[in-house]
């Protein structure tokens, strides 16, 4: 791993201009290098903070973006609590992102089909690669440590050979989901967490300075020749002993 670095903002508010910029120049980094940028998106919170700053962003070309979900629940895309729906109305409908490079799920699927489905798109679109190596995956963690459909105590922690999984008993609803395996998190050129607000502050202590951090399954995130941000407010990082980064205004990352 190229190295931790945990980022402290004031506020969600100033955290999200230089998440922005983090991903303006890592998809400037990899179209120069390799003609595309490969980003993989979370739900939660990273809907708000990327639909407000990324169109704010000055000369924007999200044109050789090929964008992809961390995870997915298996509900229709007119469903609220369809990822790719939420993005589809507050980012997607503001950005020049061709609408054949967003890889989406089929949701009329089984959950078995639609994680067989999503490995088959992942594939024609990493074809060089064993497990896909995306320039950037954003992540939330909830309350309880789970990153993308990966959630404490659940078998499917310790899958290693596919690229994504169903799940049909995620104790968060709704419960069936599909959800890109730690291979393929761990596999990135750069993975970003984004954790704000006071109810993250005690878990955000044991997965960052715990001793047995891996019953939390972001602590098992540790892009293996990637570099690993975690971006914080304040509030979530208020428990915080070790050493933290406070960047300066238009510092960029
Ligand atoms: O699929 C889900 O149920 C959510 O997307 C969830 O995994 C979310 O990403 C985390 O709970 C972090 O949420 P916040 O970003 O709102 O803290």
């Amino acid at each position: 791993m190229a190295g931790r670095r945990v980022v402290v903002f004031p506020s969600a508010a100033e955290l999200g201009p230089v998440l922005a910029s983090l991903v303006a120049s890592r998809a400037e980094k990899a179209i120069s290098s390799r003609g595309r940028f490969t980003l993989g998106l979370s739900g939660g919170s990273l809907v708000n903070i990327l639909s407000k700053e990324l169109p704010a962003l000055p000369e924007l070309d999200c044109s050789k973006w090929v964008v992809g979900f961390c995870d997915e629940r298996l509900v229709s895309f007119d469903d609220p609590e369809s990822t790719y729906g939420l993005y589809k109305s507050q980012l997607f409908s503001k950005v020049n992102i061709p609408d054949n490079a967003v890889l989406t799920i089929d949701s009329s699927l089984s959950v078995q089909e639609c994680a067989e489905d999503y490995t088959r798109k992942l594939k024609k679109a990493f074809p060089d690669d064993e497990f896909p190596v995306f320039d950037l995956l954003l992540l939330g963690m909830g309350p309880d440590g789970h990153t993308c459909s990966l959630f404490p105590d659940h078998p499917l922690l310790e899958e290693n050979k596919k690229i994504v999984a169903p799940i049909s008993d995620s104790p968060k609803p709704p419960p069936q989901r599909v959800t890109m395996t730690f291979p393929v998190v761990n596999a990135a050129r750069c993975v970003s967490f984004v954790s704000t607000g006071g109810s993250k502050a005690q878990v955000l202590k044991e997965v960052l300075e715990g001793r047995d951090g891996s019953v939390y399954p972001a602590a098992r995130v540790a892009p293996t020749k990637g570099e690993l941000f975690w971006l914080l407010d304040d509030p979530a990082a208020a428990s915080l002993s070790i050493h933290v980064e406070r960047p300066g205004s238009g510092e960029t990352l």
